[in-house]
């Protein structure tokens, strides 16, 4: 056996001729942003030039400014040609050659060590117009400065050898000409090209046109002034960001040069059915570019329901996502969104306190997922989220507690707040608390188990409690005992008697209720319901949610037709009576129904 060992240590030497397949292959996944880089290259010569006129240093014609894109299909090529500032033969060599190059050292230098991850370096290290190389074998540029120099041509094969020649060019501006390469021509499909430009370029700050038609429109409305807005505006342009959709409800406008730049709208949808929620409807954009529609880091969690559009340079928009999530300035932004959306809908329910309650169906799932998954929103929301009560009124919070704070109050002192999952089914007990002059509020949605656990959370003293988890008095318990007419024996032989009735699954109290509760009550422990609910939800011990869910059945020891039952010792009653209880809650069906029914036919 061969016993050498080695032991080396070295450098692993890069070369600049590896650089043009890491481009191709790491830079995006998405080749088609080739476009997206061209031109808004051509978008920035087009400002450029502009700027210069307006600052005196360009005294010649601007001309049409329009950017063109073409395509042939026969040359296998594709044409931007811009009017912007052009380049010398020297700046060529400035800001093509060179930077990019030693920007793209500067790359493999710097990730050599820790692999390169997708899309981490463009715009950082100015190589965006390198993705040239993603899909052509070969580049020409052919440009005339606006300044007084020959027009140039730069070929390049993507290889690091390139050729400058002059050319012939006497337009001022820019023509990047793409020879595609074998692998790439789906990109010579005019529809493909058009996607991706519609995509991306929609609303660019310069008219660029394809296929003979102006494919953006130059001048969004979020660029623009609030004030010189109309309603109609704001409804056209979510019109035209998505097509067939409902009105929304409202919008924001934002804007802000500082600390950070960014501006845009954000409608809150009319949704109509919560599991029917999209994500990722928010598109973000740069200087009008569209980078990315998933906004997830950048816009907190809870309003991703929202739509519309945020466009902001100071995202750092080609960099990966864990990079994101650390950012100073994605996490200012977040924090400005939110607090905006609040101040907004604070707003609203401060001038306008009907409509608010009118939209309140569909914002409330916003505002509740806010406060729930967000501290510093449920500080600002806690003023203007709303409880519906039974009778279809809306509270505050504040409100609520001045109606409850003399009614249900524990013998604790603690608030009590009685709450309804589904109030067509829980009538019967509904009906009995109101009688009781009690309240019931209507939390029927599916963030609701959460928003009541985050409310007892930050609320003091106050509890919720479904109206049908124990009988009234034990649900608000006043520590006044109802005194009961039944001896101890007389309770021990009707409990065995309903439990010989009730069979497996459901557990029997005697205990002396309000004349004004049923005969028998049927309730579900709270805290069990909630862990059972939970657990489907996921996230909680999966023990709870293993256990079959129990029922109790509380024979209310002061209901006259109790009395009967323990004098008669008629099962049959018992059994009508159980029955009714069950009814009350929608649990009764098939042949228990069935059974049920006859019996009461037969009585009557
Ligand atoms: N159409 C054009 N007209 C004039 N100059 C151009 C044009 N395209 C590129 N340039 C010049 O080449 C430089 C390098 O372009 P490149 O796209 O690689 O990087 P960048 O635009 O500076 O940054 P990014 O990576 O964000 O695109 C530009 O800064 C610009 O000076």
């Amino acid at each position: 056996m061969d016993t050498t060992t080695f032991h080396e240590k070295g450098n692993i030497s890069i070369h600049t001729e590896n650089i043009f397949p890491i481009i191709k292959k790491f830079l995006y996944s998405d080749h088609e942003i080739f476009l997206r880089e061209l031109v808004s290259n051509a978008v920035d010569a087009t400002q450029k030039i502009k700027r210069l006129a307006s600052l005196g240093e360009y005294g010649g014609e601007l001309g049409d400014l329009t950017i063109k894109v073409s395509v042939d299909k026969e040359a296998k090529t594709i044409t931007i040609s811009d009017k912007g500032l052009g380049m010398t033969a020297d700046e060529i060599k400035k800001y093509i050659n060179q930077i990019a190059f030693s920007g793209a050292l500067e790359f493999v230098e710097k990730y050599k060590d820790q692999g390169v991850e997708r899309g981490a370096i463009i715009g950082q290290f100015g190589l965006g117009f390198y993705s040239a190389f993603m899909v052509a074998s070969q580049v020409e540029i052919v440009t005339k400065s606006y300044q007084d120099a020959p027009a140039a041509r730069w070929i390049c094969d993507g290889s690091t050898e390139f050729e400058i020649t002059s050319a012939d060019k006497t337009e001022r501006g820019t023509d990047i000409i793409l020879h595609v390469a074998p692998d790439s021509e789906e990109f010579l499909e005019q529809y493909r090209l058009n996607t991706i430009l519609e995509k991306y370029g929609k609303f660019l700050p310069i008219p660029v046109e394809f296929d003979g038609k102006v494919i953006n429109e130059t001048e969004p409305i979020w660029t623009k002034n609030p004030n010189d807005l109309t309603d109609e505006d704001y409804l056209k342009f979510y019109e035209t960001l998505y097509p067939f959709s409902e009105k929304p409800l409202f919008w924001i406008h934002l804007n802000v040069d500082y600390p950070f730049n960014l501006t845009g709208i954000l409608y809150f949808p009319k949704i109509k059915n919560e599991l029917q929620l999209s994500r990722e409807k928010i598109q973000l954009y740069s200087r009008q570019v569209f980078i990315t529609d998933e906004v997830k880091d950048v816009v907190p969690d809870f309003l991703m329901l929202l739509h519309g559009v945020i466009d902001s340079p100071d995202i750092p928009l080609n960099v990966s996502r864990s990079f994101l999530q650390a950012d100073a300035n994605v996490k200012k932004i977040n924090g400005y969104i939110t607090r905006k959306v609040a101040d907004k809908l604070n707003e609203l329910f401060k001038n306008d306190r009907t409509g608010y309650e009118e939209k309140f169906s569909d914002i409330g799932l916003f505002i509740k997922y806010g406060m729930v998954s967000d501290d510093k929103f449920y500080d600002k929301a806690k003023d203007f989220v709303l409880l519906q009560s039974a009778d279809e009124k809306y509270y505050t919070l504040e409100e609520y507690k001045t109606k409850t704070e003399a009614t249900q109050k524990d013998k604790d002192d603690s608030l009590v707040w009685l709450y309804t999952t589904d109030a067509g089914k829980q009538d019967a007990y509904i009906q009995t608390a109101l009688t009781r002059g009690y309240d019931v509020l209507k939390l029927e949605g599916a963030i609701d188990p959460h928003f009541i656990g985050k409310m007892e959370q930050k609320l003091e003293k106050t509890s919720f409690k479904r109206v049908d988890a124990d009988s009234l008095d034990r649900l608000i318990d006043k520590g006044v005992t109802v005194e009961s007419v039944l001896s101890e024996d007389e309770k021990t032989s009707l409990k065995s008697l309903f439990e010989g009735v009730a069979g497996a699954g459901y557990s029997v109290d005697v205990q002396p209720l309000s004349s004004d509760e049923l005969p028998v009550v049927l309730t579900q422990n709270e805290f069990m319901r909630r862990m059972n609910d939970m657990s489907k939800m996921g996230g909680q011990p999966a023990f709870f949610g293993s256990m079959p869910m129990t029922y109790n059945l509380i024979i209310n020891a002061n209901h006259p037709a109790i009395l009967r039952v323990k004098d008669s010792a008629d099962s049959n009653l018992a059994k009508q009576l159980i029955d009714l209880a069950l009814l009350s809650q929608g649990l009764l069906s098939g042949p228990s129904l069935t059974e049920f029914i006859k019996r009461t036919v037969a009585t009557v």
